[in-house]
C-alpha cells in the first residue's frame, strides 16, 4: 500500500520536511497520512527534537530618571520619598526580554514559565494567571520576543492576545503564528475591564491626555469621547500605567487592569469605562510541542491555508466543513507576504493581478474526530497549502 507522509504545505512556505528539527524548524506538528484500511486520510502528530541555541538576551524595564529634591518643599520631598519607594517597588518587578537583548535563566523548572507582550499588571498578564494561576509570568518587550522566548527554551509557554470581542483581530500575532513553528496548545477568554487611572489626588477634569494600548483606547472610545482628552497609544495598558506613575504626570492618565493601578501605585477614577460591558479577549497560549487531543471536551482546531483563485473556490473549501455539521467559531484572512500578489495568466484577464491571501479558520472538533480528519483530506485536495496551527481545548468558562 502507498503511503504518504507529509507536512501538508510546508514545501510551499519554503520549509522542506529536511528543515524541520533543525533550529530554524523544531518539529512537531500534524503530519497527513493517507494509509488505513479505508483508505481514509488520518491526521498523526510527530515530534522531531531540533537542538537550539540559546542565545543571550536582557533589557531592563525603562530607567526611571532620578530628580534633584534640593529645593523642594517639604510636602514634595514627602512626595519624592514614596516616588522613591515606588521606584523601589517596581524595580524588584520582572525584567522584560527583547530580541535584541536576550538573556535570562531558564526557570528551575518547578514553575511554567508563561511569556506574555508588556509589563506587569498587563492583561496578557492577567490571562497567563488564569490559565496558570501558579506560573511565573515573563514580560517580554513584544510579540516577536513571547515567540522567541518559547522556541530558544526560555519559557515553556507564550500567552497572546488573538481577537478582541470589541477591537477585532491582532493581526500581528496571525501573522507570527504563520512565521514561527510553535503550536496552539490551549486558549483563554478574559473579560477586559478597563479602568481609568491617574495619580493620587488627581481629578478626571485636571486629565488633558490618556495613554494606553491602541486596542484598549478603542475599546474606551465613547467613553474617552465625552472626557475630551487627547488619547495616545503606547505598547502595552499597564506600560501606560508605568509611565504616568514614573514621571508623575498629574495631567495624564492611564486605562489599564486594576491590577495595574494597584502595582503602580495609582487611583482608579472610573471601573468597566469599555464601551461594551461585554469586552472578551481571546488569548492563544502557544508551546513547542502540539498537545494530543482526548475526546470527551469540546477541542478546537486551528488551520490555515492558501487557495488558487478562481469562483466559488472559498466557498468549495468552506463546504468540507458544513457537510461534516462542524461549526466554524472564526475566519481570518491575511495578505501573503511571500507573495502578495498573483499574475493572471487565463485570455479574458491575462496580466491582471490579484491580491494573495492566507486563510485562518477554528473550528470546533478535535483532530481524534474522524469528521475532522476526512474535512482535513476533503480541503487537502482543494487547498495549495494547508497547515494545522493547532488543536486545544476550548475555554467555556465565560
Ligand atoms: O496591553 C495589555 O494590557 C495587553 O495585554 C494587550 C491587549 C491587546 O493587545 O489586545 C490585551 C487585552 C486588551 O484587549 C488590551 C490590550
Amino acid at each position: 500500500m502507498a503511503v504518504s507522509n507529509w507536512v501538508v504545505g510546508a514545501p510551499q512556505l519554503g520549509v522542506s520536511r529536511g528543515d524541520l528539527g533543525s533550529p530554524k524548524y523544531p518539529a512537531f506538528g500534524f503530519s497527513y497520512k493517507n494509509t488505513n484500511a479505508e483508505n481514509f486520510p488520518t491526521w498523526e502528530c510527530f515530534s522531531v527534537l531540533g537542538s537550539l541555541s540559546v542565545q543571550n538576551f536582557q533589557r531592563g524595564l525603562t530607567a526611571i530618571e532620578e530628580e534633584s529634591s534640593s529645593s523642594m518643599s517639604d510636602i514634595c520631598q514627602e512626595e519624592s520619598v514614596k516616588r522613591e519607594e515606588l521606584q523601589k517597588s517596581f524595580t524588584s518587578l520582572p525584567r522584560a526580554l527583547s530580541i535584541s537583548n536576550l538573556s535570562a535563566s531558564a526557570g528551575d523548572g518547578s514553575k511554567e514559565r508563561v511569556a506574555y507582550k508588556g509589563v506587569p499588571g498587563a492583561f496578557s498578564e492577567v490571562a497567563a494567571l488564569k490559565a496558570y494561576p501558579k506560573c511565573e509570568a515573563v514580560p517580554c518587550d513584544d510579540f516577536e520576543a513571547a515567540f522567541k522566548a518559547v522556541e530558544l527554551w526560555l519559557v515553556n509557554k507564550a500567552i497572546l492576545p488573538i481577537e478582541s470581542s470589541i477591537g477585532g483581530s491582532v493581526h500581528r500575532n496571525y501573522d507570527l503564528l504563520l512565521r514561527h513553528r510553535l503550536h496552539i496548545v490551549g486558549e483563554i477568554q478574559l473579560v477586559v475591564n478597563h479602568c481609568l487611572m491617574a495619580l493620587p489626588g488627581v481629578r478626571k477634569e485636571e486629565l488633558h491626555r490618556v495613554l494606553s494600548h491602541p486596542q484598549a483606547l478603542t475599546q474606551c472610545e465613547i467613553s474617552l469621547g465625552k472626557l475630551g482628552v487627547v488619547k495616545e497609544g503606547v505598547d502595552s495598558t499597564a506600560g501606560a500605567a508605568q509611565f504616568v506613575a514614573s514621571n508623575s504626570l498629574r495631567d495624564t492618565g492611564a486605562v489599564a487592569s486594576s491590577r495595574a493601578a494597584q502595582l503602580y501605585g495609582l487611583d482608579i477614577l472610573a471601573e468597566k469605562i469599555q464601551d461594551d460591558s461585554d469586552n472578551v479577549t481571546r488569548f492563544l497560549i502557544l508551546a513547542r510541542e502540539p498537545i494530543f487531543p482526548i475526546t470527551g471536551r469540546p477541542f478546537k482546531t486551528s488551520i490555515v491555508f492558501t487557495l488558487e483563485e478562481g469562483p466559488g473556490i472559498l466557498f468549495k473549501a468552506l463546504a468540507v466543513f458544513a457537510m461534516r455539521d462542524i461549526n466554524l467559531t472564526k475566519i481570518e484572512s491575511r495578505p501573503q507576504r511571500n507573495r502578495p500578489l498573483r499574475v493572471v495568466n487565463d485570455s479574458k484577464n491575462a496580466g491582471a493581478k490579484y491580491f494573495d491571501y492566507l486563510f485562518y479558520i477554528d473550528f470546533e472538533a478535535s483532530m481524534s474526530e474522524p469528521r475532522a480528519q476526512h474535512a482535513l483530506g476533503h480541503l487537502q485536495e482543494i487547498a495549495t497549502f494547508l497547515q494545522v496551527l493547532g488543536c486545544y481545548p476550548m475555554d467555556v468558562s465565560l
